[in-house]
């Protein structure tokens, strides 16, 4: 078992709640994408999952380790180590080279010696160069990261990942800055890496096809629940429809890898794109 949820919650300090009632699993190796619209708790969930958020409610494993409000700061650490977050915007300083901040994917497993000596001079160059390569980013090795675009800073965030691997990935909308076929490209990627390492792989995306297209199993999100928990090819329109309609129960475009634009996105759907997201058999494009 990679993880596993029981009745999980999270509450905000604030009062919002932004998960109620999640049950989730999955296998080692396993991967699944989170679909839902704007605000539905797709962060929420993968911040909990990667223990950056402690569930307020109900009981979570990750790896092996429990994780609540009991769980000492050394565990969580140890924990984090072994996860690999891919964010919307990469947490990554803008004046740090690209070198230094894909090799920061092994930070919390080196000695600390090695961690300190990396910041000062790269220790594993060809690891990092490596990883940039299967990313097309080879070129930027001793670029400074302020000086990509939003695109190649992206894909920086993941070949630390890449780099770090973990036994589990958590990705925050990974392509949310990419074109469409360079957005596929990287989901395909990320897919294959979590295959062939055993990794488990859990992914928010905004593109239902893209989802649909490159997962094993779908979870959607709605009001910080979760609707579905199905295989790809059992989605149905009808349940994407509920999913992504609005609070009045109208029904709108799915969000694509063609419209979609961070989440607000409801514009008309180009043909082959919706034939994409309705097709059950679109779930091969990607393997
Ligand atoms: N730190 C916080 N404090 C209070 N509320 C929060 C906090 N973080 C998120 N929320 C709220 O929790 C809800 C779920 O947010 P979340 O970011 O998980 O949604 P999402 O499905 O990832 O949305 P999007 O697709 O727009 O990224 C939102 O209503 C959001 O305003």
């Amino acid at each position: 078992m990679s993880f596993l949820l029981e009745d999980a919650g999270l509450t905000h300090a604030n009062g919002f709640v932004a998960l109620s009632g999640i049950s989730l699993s999955a296998a080692q190796g396993e991967n699944m994408a989170l679909i839902g619209p704007s605000g539905a708790g797709k962060t929420s969930l993968l911040n909990t999952l990667g223990s950056s958020y402690l569930p307020t409610a109900g009981r979570m494993t990750v790896l092996q380790q429990t994780v609540s409000a009991h769980t000492s700061a050394a565990q969580l650490k140890a924990l984090r180590s072994r996860i690999g977050t891919v964010h919307q915007a990469a947490p990554i300083p803008l004046r740090q080279r690209v070198v230094t901040a894909v090799l920061a994917g092994k930070l919390g497993q080196w000695p600390l010696w090695k961690a300190l000596a990396s910041l000062a001079y790269p220790q594993d160059i060809p690891g990092a160069r490596e990883a940039l390569a299967r990313l097309q980013l080879e070129d930027k090795l001793f670029a400074r990261c302020d000086q990509l675009s939003g695109g190649q800073l992206q894909r920086v965030g993941i070949a630390r990942v890449l780099y770090q691997q973990p036994g589990l990935i958590l990705a925050d909308e990974p392509v949310s800055a990419l074109d469409p076929a360079l957005s596929l490209a990287i989901v395909q990627l990320l897919v294959q890496e979590a295959a062939a390492r055993q990794a488990t792989l859990v992914a928010s995306l905004h593109a239902v096809d893209l989802a649909l297209s490159c997962f094993e199993r779908i979870v959607g999100i709605r009001d910080g629940r979760i609707a579905f928990d199905l295989p790809a090819a059992q989605v149905t329109q009808a349940q994407l429809q509920a999913l992504y309609a609005t609070a009045d129960g109208q029904t709108q475009p799915l969000p694509t890898m063609h419209n979609s634009t961070g989440g607000a996105a409801h514009a008309a759907i180009p043909a082959a794109a919706q034939a994409l997201a309705d097709s059950a058999a679109s779930a091969m494009i990607c393997r």
